[in-house]
């Protein structure tokens, strides 16, 4: 019988959060579209959902901060998160290591979609609009590692194949995790050790 050689170890990292700063992009935003009303300073996020948050304010605020993210130009014009094209710029060049950008989309997708590609290609050029994988479901994607800000990832799958590295973000850095649960502090922090320990597991 022909033994099939071992893939590529696999590597997601998700896009908002991550790698655009959708948090602050959504906060500058908000200012500029409704100075008047109240507004949340991302040292008070809580929660994954903004929306959600934002309701919670006031019923009306959940809406205009939705409208904020799913204006034109939003995805776009988003902020690299700090030292995030660097370190992905470095792990694709890793040997026997394949990485891939894992996005999910919004529902109300007509500027978000083009816009992650056009995002992409700014900021990673050309050849990284390739490893762009969407999805609302990243439990069906197989890999060894994902890193993601959404503290609870959740699908059709319930054993996904991929450990989920938690990336710190202003509404995730307050929650204690379970072990073995593992967290990324920023992309100054220690990336690569938790690359090289899952592969050598
Ligand atoms: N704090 C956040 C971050 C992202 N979203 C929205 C915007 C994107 O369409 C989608 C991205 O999800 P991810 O792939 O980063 O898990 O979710 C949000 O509503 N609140
Ligand atoms: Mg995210």
């Amino acid at each position: 019988m022909a033994c099939r050689a071992a893939r590529p170890f696999r590597v997601l990292v998700d896009m908002d959060g991550v790698l655009a700063d959708f948090e602050g992009g959504l906060l500058r935003g908000f200012l500029a579209s409704y100075p008047g009303d109240p507004h949340i300073e991302l040292t008070e996020r809580r929660g994954f959902s903004a929306r959600e948050q934002y309701r919670c304010l006031r019923e009306d605020l959940g809406d205009k901060a939705a409208s904020v993210y799913e204006s034109p130009g939003f995805f776009l014009g988003l902020d690299p998160i700090p030292a995030a094209i660097e370190a992905i710029q470095e792990m694709v060049q890793m040997p026997n290591t394949d990485v891939f950008i894992c996005t999910s989309p919004l529902r109300r997708y007509e500027y978000c979609i083009p816009e992650k590609y056009s995002w992409i290609e700014k900021h990673l050029g050309p050849g990284f609009v390739e490893r762009l994988i969407l999805t609302r479901d990243k439990t069906v994607v197989s890999a060894d590692l994902l890193f993601d800000d959404k503290d609870v990832v959740t699908g059709v799958e319930p054993n996904p194949s991929w450990e989920h590295i938690l990336f710190s973000c202003c509404h995730n850095r307050h929650l204690k995790l379970q072990t073995p649960q593992r967290r990324l502090e920023s992309w100054t922090d220690d990336w690569r050790a938790i690359l090289e320990s899952k592969r050598s597991r």
